[in-house]
C-alpha cells in the first residue's frame, strides 16, 4: 500500500495534537511534521501543505483560510476541521452518516469540512425525521447540551485548569448567535436554525446533547417509540453511530457525558413520557473524538480509501 503524506496543520493544539495521536502509530501514513519555530512561518507552511497529499487544518477559522490559499497545486487534498468552510459551496460536510451517500460523497472530494461538535448531535437525530417526513421542516426547536471545557481549545483548558474554584456548569450563547447555526439549518433538513443554548461543565471532555420534542405540538401522532424505530433503522450497521435501547425511565445512570471520550462513536437514546407523546433525543459522544479528531481521521480514511475504522476505537 503507498503511503499517503499527511500533514497536521496547527498540530500543537488541541484537536491537532489529537489528530496526531490517532494517526501516529499508522504504517500506511507518513506525518510530516513542522519544526516547533516555524509553526506560524507562511513559507514552511506553503512547503508542507503542498508536499501533503491530505492537509488537516486544525487552526483558527482564519488561518484555515489562508492554509487553503497557500495550497497551490491540484493534487493536495484538505480536511479543515475550524469553522470557515462548512457551508462553503464545493465542500463537503464531513458527517458521514448523516445521509447514505455522504461517506461517499466525502471519498469523493478534495475538500472536506469536519463538522462542528455540537452540530453532530443534532443532526444526528433529526435529520433522519425530516428526510422521512415524520417532522415538519419548519418546527420550531430547542436545542441544548453540555460539553467539556477542551471543546473551548487551548485558551479555554488554561482557564479552567488555572481556576481555583470553576462553575461546574457555565450556560453561554444566551444571545443564540452561535457560530454552528448556519451548519445546523444547512444539514438537518430544518427550514431555520433551532433555538441553540448550549453550556459547559467543568469535566475536560465529552459531551451530551438534547433536542426536546413536543410531540403533540410540533407532529400530532407521531410517537417516541416511533422515532425510536426509525433511528434505529435508519443508523442499523453503523459503526459509529449506534441507537440505544428505548427508554421510559425516570434516570439512566450511565449518561455520563464523559463515557465515550477516547472513542469515534455516538449514542443515541430516545426518552418518552407515559403518555408516549413527549420524546427527548439525546446524543452522547466525545467532543474531541466523534466531535471533531475522530471525525477528522474517519473522513481521512474515506478519502484515502482505507477501511472507514482504521485507527479508531468504535467504543
Ligand atoms: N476543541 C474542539 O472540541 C474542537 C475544535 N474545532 C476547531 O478546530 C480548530 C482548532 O481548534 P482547537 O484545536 O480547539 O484550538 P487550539 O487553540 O487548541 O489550537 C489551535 C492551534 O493553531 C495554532 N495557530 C493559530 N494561528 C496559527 C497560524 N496562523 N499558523 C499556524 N498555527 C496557528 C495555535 O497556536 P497558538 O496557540 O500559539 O496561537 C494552536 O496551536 C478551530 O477552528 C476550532 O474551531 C473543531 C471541533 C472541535
Ligand atoms: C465548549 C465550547 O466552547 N465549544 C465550542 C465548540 C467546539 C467545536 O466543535 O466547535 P468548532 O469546531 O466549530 O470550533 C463552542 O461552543 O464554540
Amino acid at each position: 500500500m503507498t503511503r499517503a503524506k499527511i500533514y497536521i496543520d496547527g498540530e500543537a493544539g488541541t484537536t491537532g495534537l489529537q489528530i496526531r495521536d490517532r494517526l501516529a502509530a499508522r504504517d500506511d501514513i507518513d506525518l510530516l511534521t513542522i519544526d516547533p519555530d516555524k509553526r506560524k512561518d507562511m513559507d514552511e507552511r506553503r512547503r508542507l501543505l503542498n508536499a501533503a497529499d491530505v492537509a488537516i487544518l486544525c487552526l483558527p477559522d482564519d488561518a484555515a483560510k489562508e492554509s487553503v490559499s497557500l495550497i497551490d497545486n491540484d493534487r493536495t487534498a484538505v480536511i479543515d476541521a475550524s469553522t470557515a468552510h462548512r457551508v462553503t459551496p464545493g465542500w463537503a460536510y464531513g458527517f458521514a452518516e448523516m445521509a447514505k451517500d455522504q461517506a461517499e460523497t466525502i471519498a469523493g472530494s478534495k475538500r472536506v469540512s469536519n463538522p462542528g461538535c455540537w452540530p453532530q448531535g443534532l443532526i444526528a437525530g433529526i435529520r433522519p425525521l425530516i428526510d422521512a417526513g415524520l417532522l415538519p421542516a419548519d418546527a420550531p426547536l430547542t436545542y441544548n447540551g453540555v460539553s467539556g471545557y477542551s471543546g473551548g481549545g487551548r485558551k479555554m483548558v488554561e482557564d479552567y485548569v488555572s481556576a481555583a474554584d470553576p462553575a461546574p456548569l457555565m450556560p453561554y450563547g444566551l444571545t443564540f448567535k452561535h457560530k454552528h447555526l448556519p451548519e445546523m439549518a444547512a444539514y438537518t433538513g430544518l427550514s431555520h436554525a433551532p433555538q441553540f443554548q448550549p453550556s459547559v461543565g467543568n469535566f475536560a471532555q465529552g459531551m451530551l446533547t438534547f433536542v426536546p420534542l413536543r410531540l403533540w405540538a410540533v407532529a400530532p401522532g407521531l410517537t417516541a417509540r416511533a422515532i425510536h424505530e426509525l433511528l434505529a433503522d435508519r443508523y442499523a450497521g453503523e459503526t459509529f453511530v449506534k441507537v440505544m435501547p428505548f427508554e421510559a425511565i425516570e434516570r439512566l445512570p450511565g449518561l455520563d457525558p464523559r463515557t465515550l471520550n477516547g472513542t469515534n462513536e455516538m449514542r443515541l437514546f430516545v426518552f418518552t413520557d407515559a403518555a408516549g407523546d413527549e420524546a427527548l433525543i439525546v446524543s452522547l459522544y466525545d467532543n474531541l473524538g466523534k466531535g471533531a479528531s475522530g471525525a477528522a481521521v474517519q473522513n481521512l480514511n474515506l478519502m484515502l480509501g482505507r477501511p472507514a475504522a482504521t485507527g479508531l476505537i468504535p467504543a
